[in-house]
């Protein structure tokens, strides 16, 4: 074996836990959300030759380190939440000297998202750290492809009700359409590891269903707007092909009465105002007309490649049962199920995970992550939104995951 291998298991908050022993925070700074990722060893563990023939050069060497990787969302608005986080648990140690300047303490954070760029000087001047800025594309296509590779149970496919893990096979990867849902959405074409381009987007997206929602329903929180949507009828607002055709289906170009013919579309009724409509029919209303627009746009895109496989990330997503089934129906229906929607366990990390991962490209003394890393996650989600933490003030989709990461 000619690199270290380090396995990092475990599942225990760091809270109270050393700067020693956290390392290689990254940053996702987005339109919405600041995502967190970072790694932390366990108290009783630090590197440990594990196996094989321990050799000066590292060539044979064998390295063990129990730990976790961490996940913390934070909204954008909130920044300075954030920091006082970071701060209060001195996980901006865990960055790496600036390589042009060893001796100094300059320590470098990898980050990436719009916000990289715009809260540089803030960073620097409550924490002292520099962000070290990775593109924000790359950073998603390699978070994707890594959990893609690395992680069992990673990708799934969501319809009616039904969650069924997908087995990507590392040779049987490539192409697939990568459907980031933010505020804004982009579209990838991936066709390798760093190999990909950008192919569509559109600004129709996750800071639209919150902004739209919030005025219409006036919702507090994103998540007040996503429970709503629950509990709401979306076909007191939508105009269904059957409120055209009189009940009936237009079977000739393959309508039900029951399919939506036009979003939004009963609200032109000149008898009703805004304070006549349900807010969790709106939101209802509102979710299903922004998921179904991704996921036909979604198809178009793969359909102009040739694409077969459409994962879709990003945290507008966030585990929810009606965003998925809605995206997954609009993929099936376009595509006369020739595609397949499949969403990602860990959907809104994976531009952080992929800053994270850019710490490989310089020198590390203490963990190198590889593309073969192998993680496990501690906890299977249920579908459903994921545990929000208000002690914290920060949302958490997971507190950490077990793996095993092979140093390169
Ligand atoms: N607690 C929350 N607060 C605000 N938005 C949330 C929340 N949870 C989920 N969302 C949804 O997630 C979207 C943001 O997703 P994500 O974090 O992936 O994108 P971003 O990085 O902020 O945006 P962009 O990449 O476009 O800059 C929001 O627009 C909203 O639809
Ligand atoms: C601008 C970004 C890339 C910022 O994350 C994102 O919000 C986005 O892809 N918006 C869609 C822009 C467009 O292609 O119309």
């Amino acid at each position: 074996m000619d690199r270290e291998e380090v396995e990092i298991e475990g599942n225990s908050e760091p809270n109270q836990q050393s700067s020693g022993q956290i390392s290689h925070l990254a940053l996702d700074i987005g339109g919405s959300l600041i995502k967190l990722v970072y790694f932390s060893r366990n108290n009783n563990n630090s590197v440990a030759s594990k196996a094989g023939n321990a050799s000066s050069n590292g060539n044979s060497r064998t390295l063990v380190v129990d730990g976790q990787i961490h996940f913390k969302r934070f909204e954008t608005s909130k920044i300075n939440d954030c920091i006082e986080f970071i701060h209060s648990r001195k996980l901006h140690l865990g960055g790496v000297q600036h390589h042009e300047a060893p001796t100094s303490d300059k320590i470098m954070i990898k980050a990436t998202g719009g916000g990289a760029c715009m809260f540089a000087d803030l960073f620097k001047e409550k924490l002292g750290v520099f962000l070290d800025k990775e593109d924000e594309m790359d950073c998603l296509v390699a978070g994707a492809n890594f959990l893609l590779k690395a992680v069992h149970h990673e990708a799934f496919t969501y319809m009616d009700g039904r969650k069924e893990f997908v087995q990507i096979h590392h040779d049987d990867l490539y192409p697939y359409l990568l459907v980031n849902i933010g505020s804004g959405v982009s579209m990838l074409k991936v066709d390798g590891d760093g190999k990909f381009e950008r192919v569509s987007g559109t600004s129709v997206g996750g800071g639209t269903f919150w902004g739209l929602g919030r005025l219409l329903t006036r919702c507090k929180s994103f998540d007040e707007l996503l429970e709503l949507s629950h509990q709401g009828n979306n076909r007191v607002v939508d105009m269904l092909v059957g409120d055209i055709y009189g009940g009936t289906d237009y079977s000739k170009i393959g309508l039900s009465a029951t399919a939506i013919a036009s979003s939004f579309g009963k609200a032109i009724s000149n008898d009703k105002e805004l304070e006549d409509y349900k807010p969790e029919d709106i939101a209802r209303s509102l979710l299903r007309m922004i998921s179904n627009n991704i996921g036909q746009i979604s198809y178009l895109n793969a359909l102009r490649f040739g694409l077969r496989r459409i994962f879709f990330g990003g945290f507008f997503i966030r585990g929810q049962a009606y965003t998925m089934d809605t995206i997954s129906v609009a993929v099936k229906y376009w595509s006369k199920g020739e595609a397949k929607a499949m969403f990602l366990e860990h959907e809104g990390f994976l531009g952080a995970l992929g800053a994270f991962l850019s710490y490989e490209k310089r020198s590390l003394d203490d963990l190198k992550v590889h593309q073969s890393v192998q993680l496990t996650p501690t906890c299977t989600s249920p579908v459903g939104d994921k545990k929000h933490n208000p002690q914290t003030g920060c949302l958490n989709e997971y507190e950490s995951i077990q793996c095993s990461i092979y140093a390169a």
